[in-house]
Parts: structure tokens; C-alpha cells; sequence
């Protein structure tokens, strides 16, 4: 599994058959080998290892296959930008960390990293920090009908409500920066010590310095079940979605696209939809309105000039 990718060496742990890091488990360093031509190789990949497996100081391994990935996150860079970014493969799980103050929580984002999430085959979890600086109740009141679970820290709180949904998964950590997501991660992993508080350099418009993201593992729950792996990513400022378009988010609401059949051709499901199935079944009392409004809303973020 690559773990975090540095200047062309890709760090490796070697998984045993269940898919997890023996217990003598050392980081090996690997490069591309040359087969792999321009083939994308990112954190979360299952690659197949040649070479000096050691892991000594100045080995190096070469990645000679990539298996097939299950998900991908992918972003564009803005929403002019049409090439796509993949971020991370092969996580089940996003979780977008959100302040709830300091810095204040952004809809228009979280939406945004929903639909990514959504068109990746991602099951979301919206984790809210700084409770301790204000209320959750209009977060829970924008996300609770779209059926994201959400968990809520502060300072000194509980995790474990939050470390039995991150078990036995992999979880990609987003967030902006300063939400808290360093405090959060160091939390849930004793003795890591991932900076806090240092802001990312940004190296142009739009543009991230290349830190990657870096997977994690949690330490086992305590009636022994494995604590799933965290890929903790880079803050982000914007998150284009060019690469997704109005099927792919409604993709993810089967319970939605069962009353789109007869829209009209390119309906988009939106607002401002005329005639569209959408409406029909809230009409007939099939759907719940608030879970049509929330998925407008994904589909308006959408769209939405990114920011
Ligand atoms: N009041 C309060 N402050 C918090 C909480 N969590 C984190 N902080 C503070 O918020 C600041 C930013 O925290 P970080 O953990 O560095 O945030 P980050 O999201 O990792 O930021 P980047 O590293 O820039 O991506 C630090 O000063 C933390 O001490 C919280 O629950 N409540
Ligand atoms: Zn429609």
C-alpha cells in the first residue's frame, strides 16, 4: 500500500493477505519502474514491489504493477481546469472536517466535497470541530436529511463514537486548513505528532505546495477490531468538480433516481427543473421534501463557481 509519495519515492508498507501490515511491518521506499510508463501511482494503490524490500536506510524498491483500484477522489484544480487530479485510491470513507468557527463552516464547500465524495462511491461523514466555540444545530439541520452521519468534537472530547465509525475502513480526512484536522488526527493516533497549526504553503493560484497525502494507521479498538487507516490530505481551499456532472451525483441517491425515469432528456434535477420526477414525488407524498432540497443543493454546488 503506498502510504505518502515524496519527490518521485513512493513509501510502501507490505500487506499480508488480509490486507493489513504484519506486525514487523517496515516502510520500504519504492520508485516507478520504467514499465509503468506515465501510469499514475497515488496514496491508498495496492502496487507490486521487485527489488530490495528491505526497507534499510537507501534501499529502494521498484512498483512494477498497480492493481486495480476500487474508488478514486479525484479534483480539478478550479472549475476551468478540465484535468482531473486523483487524489486517493481505494478509501471507502470521506470525512470532511469542518470548524464550526475560527474558521467559519462553509456550506458551498462541504456541499462541494460531498459531490466528489458522492461521484468517487464514497460514504461521506461530516465530523465538526470547535463545538466548544459554537452551536452545531444548523449543520445538523443542513446535513441530518441528506442521511450523513455526523459526529461533533471539541477539546478533550470522546472519540470513540468517531474511532468505531473509522474501523476497519479507509477514511480520507479533507478539510480547510485550520479547521482542526492535525488536532484531530493526533488525537486518534497517540503519539504521532502531525504538526499543528502550520499553514500549508500555497505555491500559486489555486495551487497546493506538492505535500501529499499520507495514510495512516489507527491503533486497534479495544475489543481488538482493526482501527481502519486514515489518509490525512493536504488543507484544501477550493475543490473544482469539472469532472462530475448532475448524473454522477444522483448516481448516489438511489432512492432519488428511481423518480427521475420520465424527466425530460438532460434534466438536471435542480431548482429550477421544469417538470422534473423529482417534484412529481414530492407532490405525490413519495418523497420527503427536505431530502430533495438537500440533494438540489449538491446538485447547485455543483455547479457553483468554485471557490
Ligand atoms: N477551540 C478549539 N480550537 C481547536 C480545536 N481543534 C483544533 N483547534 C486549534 O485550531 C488550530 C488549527 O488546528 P490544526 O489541527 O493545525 O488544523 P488543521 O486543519 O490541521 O490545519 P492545517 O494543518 O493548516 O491543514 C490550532 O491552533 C488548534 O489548537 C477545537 O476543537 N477547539
Ligand atoms: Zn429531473
Amino acid at each position: 500500500m503506498v502510504m505518502t509519495i515524496d519527490r518521485g519515492r513512493y513509501r510502501c508498507l507490505l500487506l499480508d493477505e488480509a490486507d493489513q501490515p504484519g506486525p514487523d511491518a517496515v516502510p520500504v521506499t519504492a520508485m516507478k519502474a520504467r514499465n509503468l510508463g506515465r501510469r499514475s501511482v497515488i496514496v491508498g494503490d495496492r502496487v507490486r514491489l521487485v527489488g530490495d524490500l528491505s526497507g534499510v536506510d537507501g534501499s529502494l524498491a521498484r512498483i512494477v504493477e498497480v492493481t486495480e483500484r476500487d474508488t478514486v477522489l479525484r479534483r480539478t484544480a478550479d472549475d476551468d481546469d478540465p484535468y482531473e487530479r486523483p487524489i486517493v485510491a481505494n478509501a471507502d470513507q470521506l470525512v470532511i472536517v469542518t470548524a464550526l468557527a475560527d474558521p467559519p463552516p462553509r456550506t458551498g464547500m462541504i456541499d462541494r466535497i460531498l459531490v466528489a465524495g458522492y461521484d468517487a462511491g464514497l460514504e461521506p461523514l461530516l465530523c465538526l470541530t470547535k463545538a466548544d466555540l459554537a452551536p452545531p444545530d444548523d449543520l445538523l439541520a443542513a446535513y441530518t436529511p441528506l442521511g450523513v452521519p455526523i459526529v461533533v468534537s471539541e477539546p478533550g472530547a470522546d472519540l470513540s463514537a468517531l474511532r468505531e465509525l473509522l474501523s476497519e475502513r479507509i477514511s480520507v480526512f479533507i478539510g480547510h486548513s485550520g479547521v482542526g484536522k492535525s488536532t484531530l488526527v493526533n488525537a486518534l493516533i497517540p503519539g504521532l505528532d502531525r504538526a499543528v497549526g502550520v499553514v500549508n504553503e500555497v505555491t500559486g493560484r489555486g495551487r497546493h505546495t506538492s505535500t501529499s497525502a499520507i495514510a495512516l494507521r489507527l491503533p486497534e479498538l479495544a475489543d481488538g477490531e482493526p482501527g481502519g487507516w486514515v489518509i490525512d490530505t493536504p488543507g484544501v481551499r477550493s475543490f473544482g468538480l469539472s469532472h462530475v456532472t448532475p448524473a454522477d451525483v444522483i448516481k448516489a441517491f438511489p432512492d432519488l433516481l428511481e423518480f427521475t425515469a420520465d424527466c425530460p432528456r438532460g434534466c438536471e434535477h435542480g431548482f429550477d427543473a421544469v417538470d422534473c420526477g423529482l417534484d412529481a414525488a414530492v407532490q405525490a407524498g413519495e418523497l420527503p421534501r427536505a431530502r430533495v432540497d438537500s440533494f438540489r443543493r449538491m446538485v447547485a454546488a455543483r455547479a457553483l463557481p468554485y471557490e
